[in-house]
């Protein structure tokens, strides 16, 4: 084909799996039919043969909320698609647009000095012409250790970069590049280059670690309270032209205790506006400090979907997908959040596109400055103002389209103008996160901002090459895990039950199959319904012999097992069909029936309560400082159960009640010989224990740090009676 009209990327609409997913739908909608009609036949049977009311309300109400999740989950198995890029078709180098990347950090401690570097250092190291890279790093914590970091990063990329060029290095991010023997090279300097680059980067680490130790007395600087700062990086290269090195900045933003600071959206942009400044480059990649670049080419992969002429006028991002450096093989935990990332994710991107994923994303910087893709930039100079914020700096800027060169300005003027457009105050009455830049409304920016792209006509574009272009750490503790997971369903709450609400807010402005995503997502930590619904109330039937499942010679009583393995069934192959082992299905099952009863439940009532206005919103940045001891138990798939007894006492305390209801159910059906009437209750009870197995563990035979301590056992036996004897009140 013609190098002029070869399309710059391939979509794969997968034929095959959508009328698979839909005729598995079907089957599970007749069943889930048949399951709700089961429940209302109450209202029909004779009040003497009726279960009791309160518990069968209660399970109704779980199956049913079951049922719409399921339903709305299904929008993502609705159209799947697939796309594959040509970087190798995109025109020359010189017709390329330039790029910045954003990089958040926040807490010297939590997040390594050297990692955070390592990141910076890939993203430098990105195949992309040197003068349209530029890289930028917010610096919450304001710490003079990430700034000397950065400073000894420059220096170590100007030998890494050009090694990297000379050897066509694939893995860009120099400390897992000699991690791994890897890569190889048949050149014959290659052997002693690598060996000199080597010596460089542990005298790079050395550095860091020596400025760290050296300010091991604090560095004075108080995280929440720090003036601004920026630095432009660029040692002692030569003109902006021919730059042989990607532009380095750094900047930490004004903060201060009378201000809000609204965490990494509100870092974000700032770097929007100093940016500005400095290089405006059209697109930008986000990423989180320990998301390092894992492979040169996503740019231009990117790039191949923000230059094509057919689909560029809409497109405000292009997603790539976590994937993560620490995942073991059996990935206990779910830390890869596998089903978003290999079918949600692609569901959505036959509807319109992906959600913001946080970070790996190109975004189109337009996209977040208009309205709608089409709609010219406000043109009053007042109206800009009252939008933008009060900087004609800053106005000029959005103005330019591309035609001032960057850096327009000496550095000293820059300063100025960024001190100012970083300041705490800049954002006050302007619309700042409410309707431009990235937005505040929720914890999860990422999911709210991309939902509000979307809805004003947006679209969006997910890629999933077979090499992984980016690499992040994950949360590989369950302490580590619940916290964050709280954050996040405090965040999806704050979208699902807001006056945004997808289900409200969404059909008149997208698809109602998008809508759905949007509203699965907004909805997700209400899995805690159903969960607890099916934790307590057939357990506690169970223990004192009150049937709420039909007995097994009832004609309805099949539907039940029946729904439940289809379900399963539907999941094990979409494990399977992502090639993941079967494992992989138990430990997520297990995860999230752990976060329903814990972090989905602390998350939702945050969230509530910062709707109602009595509580401000927290993010607690993820700890990426790994435990040795922590790091070997999720090597070898033991659960490691330290963590704060608010998380375990809920999982501890329904295992227990599920162990005794089992029990006693068992022995009922030896002594009665009766295993009809409580057969799908022994059933549940079996599952939700064979499930439970490493918390059954933990608090019995295992003697290890990671175990279940003694008093948290204690007072989750103490729950379970409590809950025992409430059901004794009511079922005597
Ligand atoms: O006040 C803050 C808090 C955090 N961050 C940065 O935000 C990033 C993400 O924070 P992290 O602690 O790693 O949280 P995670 O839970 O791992 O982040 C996930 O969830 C976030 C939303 O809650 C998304 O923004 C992230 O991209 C996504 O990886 C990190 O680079 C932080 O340095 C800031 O810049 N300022
Ligand atoms: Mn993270």
């Amino acid at each position: 084909m013609d190098e002029q009209t070869a399309p710059f990327h391939h979509c794969h609409v997968s034929t095959k799996t959508i009328l698979f997913n839909r005729c598995f739908m079907s089957l599970n909608a007749l069943l889930l039919s048949f399951l709700l009609f089961y429940r209302s036949s109450f209202f029909l049977s004779s009040p003497a043969g009726r279960p009791p009311a309160f518990a069968w309300a209660v399970v109704s109400f779980g199956e049913l909320f079951l049922a719409f999740q399921w339903v709305l989950n299904q929008a993502f198995r609705w159209r799947p698609i697939r796309r594959t890029a040509f970087p190798d078709r995109l025109p020359e180098p010189h017709l390329l647009p330039s790029v910045d990347v954003f990089i958040c950090t926040a807490d010297p401690d939590m997040e390594p000095t050297i990692d955070v570097m390592n990141t910076i250092v890939s993203a430098m190291a990105l195949d992309y012409p040197p003068g349209k890279l530029n890289v930028y790093l917010s610096d919450d914590g304001g710490s003079p250790r990430t700034l000397n970091g950065m400073r000894e990063a420059y220096e170590f990329a100007r030998a890494w970069l050009p090694f990297c060029r000379k050897y066509s290095v694939r893995t860009i991010c120099p400390k897992a590049y000699f991690k791994d023997e890897g890569e190889g090279c048949d050149h014959p300097e290659y052997a002693s280059e690598r060996k000199k680059i080597e010596e460089r980067y542990d005298l790079f680490e050395d550095n860091i670690t020596k400025f760290k130790d050296r300010s091991r007395g604090g560095s004075g600087v108080d995280g929440r309270n720090h003036p601004f700062n920026l630095e432009i990086i660029n040692g002692q290269s030569g003109g902006v032209q021919q730059r042989d090195m990607p532009l380095l900045v750094y900047v930490a933003r004004e903060k201060r205790p009378s201000h809000h600071h609204n965490f990494k959206a509100g870092a974000l942009n700032v770097l929007i506006r100093v940016s500005a400044l400095i290089s405006n480059s059209p697109y930008f990649l986000v990423l989180d400090c320990d998301m390092r670049c894992d492979d040169p080419s996503s740019v231009k992969q990117a790039m191949c979907f923000h230059m094509d002429k057919k689909i560029n006028s809409s497109l405000a991002f292009v997603q790539f997908p976590q994937r993560f450096h620490n995942i073991s093989k059996n990935d206990i935990y779910d830390s890869q959040i596998r089903s978003v990332f290999t079918i949600s994710w692609f569901g959505m991107d036959g509807l319109r596109g992906p959600v913001i994923s946080g970070t790996c994303f190109y975004m189109k910087r337009e996209s977040l400055l208009r309205r709608g893709p089409g709609d010219p930039l406000i043109n009053e100079i007042k109206e800009l103002r009252k939008t933008f914020g009060l900087s004609n700096e800053l106005v000029q800027r959005l103005r330019a389209d591309g035609s001032i060169q960057y850096p327009a300005e000496d550095s000293s003027t820059i300063l100025e103008d960024a001190k100012v457009l970083a300041s705490c105050e800049y954002e006050t009455d302007t619309k700042w996160g409410k309707q431009v830049g990235f937005l505040y409304h929720s914890v999860v920016e990422d999911v709210f901002t991309s939902f509000n792209l979307h809805c004003r006509g947006w679209t969006s574009v997910y890629l999933s090459p077979q090499r992984p272009q980016f690499l992040g750490t994950s949360t590989i503790c369950l302490n580590d895990l619940l916290v964050q997971g709280t954050r996040w369903s405090c965040g999806l709450i704050e979208l699902g039950l807001s006056g945004f609400c997808p289900l409200i807010y969404g059909p008149t402005r997208m698809s109602i199959l998008q809508s759905m995503c949007y509203a699965e997502l907004g909805f997700f930590p209400l899995a805690l319904i159903p969960v607890i619904c099916f934790a307590v109330i057939p357990p506690l039937c169970l223990f004192y012999g009150v049937p709420i499942y039909p007995m097994v010679w009832d004609p309805c009583f099949i539907v039940f097992p029946l729904a439940f393995s289809m379900l399963i069934l539907k999941h094990l192959i979409e494990v399977l069909s992502s090639g993941h082992p079967a494992q992989t299905c138990i430990n997520e099952m297990r995860i999230s029936m752990i976060k329903s009863v814990t972090c989905h439940v602390y998350g939702t009532v945050n969230g509530i309560l910062k709707l109602l206005g009595l509580r401000k919103s927290t993010f607690v940045p993820t700890n990426k400082v790994s435990d040795d001891e922590q790091l070997k138990r999720y090597e070898i798939r033991v659960f490691d159960f330290q963590t704060s007894p608010m998380f375990l006492v809920p999982v501890g305390s329904l295992v227990m009640l599920n162990i005794a209801a089992f029990v006693v159910g068992i022995c009922r059906a030896i002594l009665q010989g009766d295993w009809n009437r409580m057969f799908l209750h022994i059933m549940l009870s079996a599952f939700v224990l064979i499930m439970s197995y490493p918390v059954i563990e933990g608090m019995t035979v295992r003697k290890d740090k990671g175990r279940i301590a003694p008093s948290v056992t204690r007072l989750s036996a103490l729950v379970c009676v409590a809950i025992l004897v409430s059901g004794w009140f009511y079922f005597a």
